[in-house]
């Protein structure tokens, strides 16, 4: 028996790589039966069948698991954020942010396309970016497009670990990693103008060994699913709202219609965003209202 990690998934194959080599196994038959998918990062106990191939018998115990992108083992997701083209949405970054806090996956949001900003919008996100760093999050707005600075601080920030990037489609994952590593050369797609939609170049996930850490390339995705979580949590996954509520007059504050909300305070006082607010109390009725879902 052989230990490796699962690099590539490709129509039921998956790519285990054991130091520089690499097997092209199955998953055994028994998997499918329990209704268990490997994923790209899974750790995996294989049998070696000839050469270069083998069949997958054990999943190692699993850190953490995302279901979009399905990716395991994942020590922090690097999320690449469009300023424009398509137009920065905080409504995408919150949930993107509240799906990783769920996993314990520690965010990085990486601006793209800054250098496509006029003065004006500029100012407004770099305003933005300059309050997610005070919630707070590692976030890197780039002076101009992958300039050293930038590229350098992220370089850095991922060194060592299990990364994941992530992000709307056409926000720009590949063509950061290609900046990051020029050696790759991942395909890129223009956007189509027409629709405004990204071309979804990236098509699989992959794991890529990058400056002594590991990433996975992820496709781009243009909706989420809401989280499997009780609504009366969603506050715990902002953390400058689980910060505040500890002065909130009611312990099991909602921050909705309650007296003596901290939350809703700093809202009114500017040192927490509107949007995230927004955003919070949206996700919130989403949530509560969702019709349970019952089990076959
Ligand atoms: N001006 C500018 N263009 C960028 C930047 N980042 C990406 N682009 C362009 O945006 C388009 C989409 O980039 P991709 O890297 O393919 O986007 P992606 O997120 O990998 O897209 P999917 O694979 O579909 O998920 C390409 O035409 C890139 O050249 C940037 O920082 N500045
Ligand atoms: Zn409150």
């Amino acid at each position: 028996m052989t230990q490796g990690k699962i690099y590539q998934s490709l129509s039921g194959f998956y790519d285990v790589h054991v130091g520089d080599k690499i097997y092209r196994t199955r998953a055994r038959g028994n998997f499918r039966k329990r209704k268990i998918t490997p994923l790209v990062g899974d750790d995996v106990e294989f049998k070696i069948k000839d050469q270069d191939q083998g069949y997958i018998l054990k999943i190692l115990p699993r850190k953490n698991s995302l279901v979009r992108p399905p990716v395991a083992n994942i020590d922090q997701a690097i999320v690449a954020t469009a300023a424009i083209e398509p137009d920065f949405s905080s409504n995408l970054l919150d949930r993107q942010l509240i799906g990783l806090e769920i996993s314990r996956i520690k965010p990085i949001i990486y601006f793209t396309k800054t250098d496509l900003l006029t003065k004006d919008q500029w100012q407004r996100l770099s305003q933005i970016a300059t309050d997610y760093r005070a919630i707070p999050y590692d976030v890197i707005f780039p002076k101009q497009a992958f300039d050293d600075a930038s590229l350098n601080e992220l370089r850095q920030l991922f060194a060592g670990k299990e990364n994941v990037i992530m992000g709307q489609t056409g926000a720009g994952k590949s063509t950061l990693l290609n900046h990051l590593a020029p050696g790759l050369d991942l395909a890129t797609g223009e956007i189509s103008a027409a629709l405004n939609r990204g071309k979804h170049t990236t098509r699989k996930v992959a794991l890529l060994n990058v400056n002594d850490g590991i990433i996975a390339d992820t496709p781009g995705f243009s909706s989420y699913d809401t989280f499997d979580i009780d609504y009366r949590q969603l506050g715990s996954y902002f953390p400058e709202f689980k910060r505040a509520s500890v002065k909130c007059r009611f312990r099991g504050c909602a921050h909705v219609n309650e007296p003596g909300c901290e939350v809703k305070r700093q809202v009114s006082a500017g040192t927490i965003m509107t949007s995230r607010y927004e955003n919070y109390l949206q996700l919130y009725t989403d949530i509560k209202n969702r019709k349970p879902i019952y089990k076959k």
